[in-house]
This record gives C-alpha cells, sequence and structure tokens, in this order.
C-alpha cells in the first residue's frame, strides 16, 4: 500500500481507535501520576509534542515532551514513581526509544508503550501497554501513524483526566465528539487538498529547498511536514515556528527557495510575511482558511479547534509527499535504503 492509501484509512481507524479507548486505559487510568513524561523518535517524537499542550491542559500535570538522546538520570531529579514514562515508537522497534524507557525504569518511574504493533520491543519493559491500533503502515514515510498516535495521547490524557474528576462524563462525550467530526471531515480537505496539489504538482517537484512555517498550535506538524517533505521529496527541508522564522531564518530566502505556509488564522502578520519574502522569491504556499487569490494556495474548510486542527492543517503537505516525489522519479512510499537501520543498528529487526 501506498502513502495515500494508509492516508484514506486514517478516518476509520480514529473511528475504531476512539470506540476502543475504554478498555485499552482501563488500567492505567486507575493510577494517579504528578508527571508524564513522553519520548520518541521522528514522527513519534512529533506526535507528542504535538500533543503535549492539550495533555497538559486537560491533566492539569506537567508534560515533558523529549527525544531519547535527550533522556539520563538528571531527567528524573525528584522522585519519579508518580511519574509515567510514555515511549512511542510507531515500528515499535526503535532502539532510543527503548534505551531511554529503561533509564525511566531504573530511575523509579511507571513505564508505557505506544507502538503501532502488538507485541513490540518496547513492550517488553512496560508496566502498561497502550498500543495504537492503527494497523500496519509499510510505506516509510508515516501517515496514519502520525494521525492515531496523537489521538492515542489525546484518549490517554482525556481517560485519565476524566477519571481523576477534572473532566465530567458530559465533557468527555462532547470532546469525542468533536474528534469524531474531524474523522468525518478528513476525506473532505483531503479531496480540497488534492486538488491544490495537482495544480502545483510541477512547481513543487522543481523545489530546491523547502521551509515549513507554521504557528505555536501546530508547532508538531510544522515539524513532523519537513520532516515528511524530507523523507519524500529528499531534497533539504527545515520547519519552523513563525516568530522564530522572522528571527534569522529569512536571511537565507532566495530566488531558490520554496516556502510553505501553515497559515491556522492564529497570526496576524502572515500577509506581511509573504509581502516582504515576494521581494526574493516566487515559490510561496500558503495552506489555510484566508488564503490568496492564487492557484499557490490553498483554501480549504479547516474546522479549526483549537486543539483539534492537528487533524486537518497536515493532509495537504502528505498529499505533496505522495503526488510529487514520483515526478522526480523517486518512490515516496520505499525509504531511500531499506537496510539503512540494520546498518546503523537502530531499530531492532526481524531478520
Ligand atoms: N524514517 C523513520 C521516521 O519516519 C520515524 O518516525 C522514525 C521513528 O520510528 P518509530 O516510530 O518506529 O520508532 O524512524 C525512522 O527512521
Amino acid at each position: 500500500m501506498n502513502i495515500e492509501d494508509y492516508m484514506k484509512e486514517t478516518p476509520v481507524k480514529m473511528k475504531e481507535i476512539i470506540q476502543g479507548a475504554d478498555e485499552l486505559f482501563a488500567e492505567v487510568r486507575k493510577e494517579k501520576f504528578s508527571r508524564i513524561v513522553v519520548t520518541g523518535s521522528g514522527t513519534s517524537y512529533h506526535s507528542a509534542a504535538q500533543t503535549k499542550k492539550l495533555m497538559q491542559h486537560f491533566l492539569g500535570i506537567y508534560v515533558d515532551v523529549f527525544y531519547p538522546f535527550q533522556i539520563d538520570k538528571e531527567t528524573f531529579l525528584d522522585d519519579a514513581s508518580k511519574t509515567l514514562l510514555i515511549g512511542i515508537s510507531q515500528g515499535g522497534s526503535s532502539y532510543s526509544t527503548y534505551h531511554a524507557m529503561k533509564t525511566g525504569k531504573e530511575a523509579g518511574c511507571s513505564i508505557a508503550s505506544m507502538a503501532g504493533t502488538e507485541g513490540a520491543l518496547i513492550d517488553e519493559i512496560s508496566d502498561y501497554i497502550l498500543t495504537v491500533r492503527c494497523g500496519e503502515e509499510t510505506a516509510g514515510a508515516k501517515t496514519k501513524g502520525f494521525y492515531c498516535t496523537k489521538l492515542n495521547l489525546t484518549l490517554f490524557a482525556l481517560q485519565l483526566a476524566k477519571s481523576y474528576g477534572r473532566i465530567s462524563a458530559e465533557d468527555y462525550a462532547a470532546e469525542i465528539t468533536q474528534l469524531e467530526a474531524y474523522a468525518d471531515h478528513f476525506l473532505a480537505i483531503y479531496e480540497q487538498s488534492l486538488q491544490w496539489v495537482s495544480q502545483n504538482r510541477e512547481n513543487l517537484a522543481a523545489a530546491k529547498d523547502i521551509r515549513v512555517v507554521g504557528t505555536k498550535e501546530i508547532y508538531g506538524d510544522t515539524l513532523e511536514s519537513a520532516l515528511k517533505l524530507l523523507e519524500t521529496m529528499r531534497i533539504p527541508v527545515t520547519g519552523y515556528e513563525f516568530e522564530e522564522f522572522v528571527h534569522g531564518i529569512y536571511n537565507a530566502v532566495n530566488e531558490d527557495s520554496t516556502i510553505i505556509i501553515l497559515d491556522t488564522g492564529e497570526e496576524g502578520r502572515v500577509e506581511t510575511l509573504i509581502n516582504v519574502l515576494s521581494d526574493w522569491t516566487d515559490h510561496i504556499y500558503v495552506i489555510g482558511k484566508n488564503g490568496r487569490e492564487t492557484p499557490k494556495d490553498l483554501k480549504a474548510d479547516f474546522l479549526n479547534h483549537p486543539f483539534y486542527k492537528t487533524y486537518e492543517y497536515i493532509i495537504p503537505v502528505q498529499l505533496v509527499c505522495a503526488y510529487v516525489p514520483q515526478l522526480k522519479g523517486i518512490d515516496p512510499s520505499t525509504p531511500k535504503d531499506k537496510d539503512f537501520h540494520r546498518k546503523l543498528g537502530s531499530k531492532k529487526l526481524d531478520r
């Protein structure tokens, strides 16, 4: 299956994951934690970075998100017995995540795993196995798993918040209704995005380097957009929060630069930024509700929920990854080197 096939499966998987939440989190929600630490690499890290604020909001406790390399004994200076460390690895076999989880265990944390498959390496050291039931995703560049992992973290937070008495059963049901609305709306944004991609395919395929600029509420999605574009287009791509982009990055913009702005409507200076950057490059694309009257901009019917907009703004970017690399002779669903993780010893592989 290709990237687009997995994307189309996403809303159905989201609904299934929502339905399974009561059972999946039955044990972990009985425990009272005072701190949550989440770790993972690549897309798994971005899922956590994107969901951190939501988790902290509903749980009312500190939620820290670290890359595995950032976790050591000093991450747990205080008594860690009420800390839950959640390790995320969609393939379930990243040694970096596994070792960070081990460090947490030795420091006295409770450990939970969120892998995309049952019986994963990271499940071996976990007190709570919170599998992300997104189903198989063999494409190297993951899309479905990104949405489903964010959803799993969201449901984890909502389930614990309900159990801690921070939200009522009605509040929980209201959040679920919103999440389901996003699953229902997914394919509509998908179709609008597809049209935008086909209008811009050739120009995007000619991009030499790309900067993705997003606002703070979708910073995880901004980083993920950059990673996904880089993995599939195989050119230099970086992602920045709007303010951070303004602080220096613009210096490197020239006639070869492609800029993709994710405009959620939260930042008032998007138009000014476009005007200023237009002096240096013609390749500016805006994804949002209020784009310009140009085929370069995608004006889609985004729902713009404060937390759940994370299920919509990245859809067009992932579709660029699904449909543009072919014009450069790249199959985006197949990694450049299928043997890379074996060579680097970074994942536990079956063979
Ligand atoms: N190219 C992939 C990334 O897309 C992925 O996000 C990361 C983590 O993988 P996992 O979530 O299975 O630990 O590993 C890779 O190398």
